[in-house]
């Protein structure tokens, strides 16, 4: 009886730890699924599916937000003349800065390429673009050092406030058109989108 009873028990702690463990790997698994490994941002595909309940909530809830659009500058010549590894660390330091920069409920996709996107929450126009500024003037001041080299790159940033009429199309596309004439403005600035209906 005394023996039957201790197996049971021990099979019970095996089943714990088994249903624990497939937890576990399962909360991995989303985790992966919805992040970007070299930055650790949330990837291209979270972004279209998280975009639209965002903008929901945001404007049944009457609350700000702002979409930032940032994309290093001149990212490629990091590739062509330190190669493609150096390339990625450099993305990997822009991960980990973003994700100090980003407040609690804040949101940082990696777009592709070097290419980023932030959903930042309740703010003005004024601190958004302050903000904007501040990471702006973070990033460009990472490094990575190789063969004695310091290479560093600038980022451009578009942003667009959410309005009453945006869907993801409408939103996305004037935070790229800021983004746009940040590039075309001669890069490393902060450039806000106008609001056009
Ligand atoms: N190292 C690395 N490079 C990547 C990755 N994904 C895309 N790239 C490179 O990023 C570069 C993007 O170059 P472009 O689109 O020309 O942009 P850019 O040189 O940053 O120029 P501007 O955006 O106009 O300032 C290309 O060389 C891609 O090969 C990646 O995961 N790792």
């Amino acid at each position: 009886m005394l023996i039957a009873s201790a197996g049971l028990w021990r099979w019970s702690q095996d089943y714990r730890s088994l249903l624990l463990r497939i937890n576990s790997d399962r909360l991995e698994w989303r985790a992966r699924a919805s992040h970007d490994d070299l930055t650790g941002q949330l990837n291209r595909r979270y972004f279209f599916d998280e975009l639209p309940v965002q903008i929901k909530q945001h404007q049944h809830d009457f609350r700000p937000a702002f979409l930032f659009m940032l994309d290093i500058d001149h990212f490629k010549t990091v590739n062509d003349n330190y190669g493609h590894p150096v390339g990625d660390r450099l993305l990997e330091l822009y991960g980990k800065e973003i994700n100090g920069f980003l407040r609690k409920d804040d949101l940082g996709f990696r777009l592709g390429g070097e290419e980023f996107a932030l959903v930042i929450h309740d703010a003005s126009a004024l601190t958004a673009v302050e903000a904007a500024e501040r990471l702006k003037n973070q990033l460009g001041q990472l490094s990575v050092v190789d063969n004695h080299n310091n290479i560093s790159r600038t980022c451009s940033i578009g942003i667009a406030e959410l309005q009453r009429a945006d869907d993801v199309h409408s939103w996305l596309k004037r935070a790229d058109q800021a983004l746009y004439r940040a590039k075309d403005q001669g890069r490393n600035q902060v450039v806000m989108s106008d609001y056009a209906p």
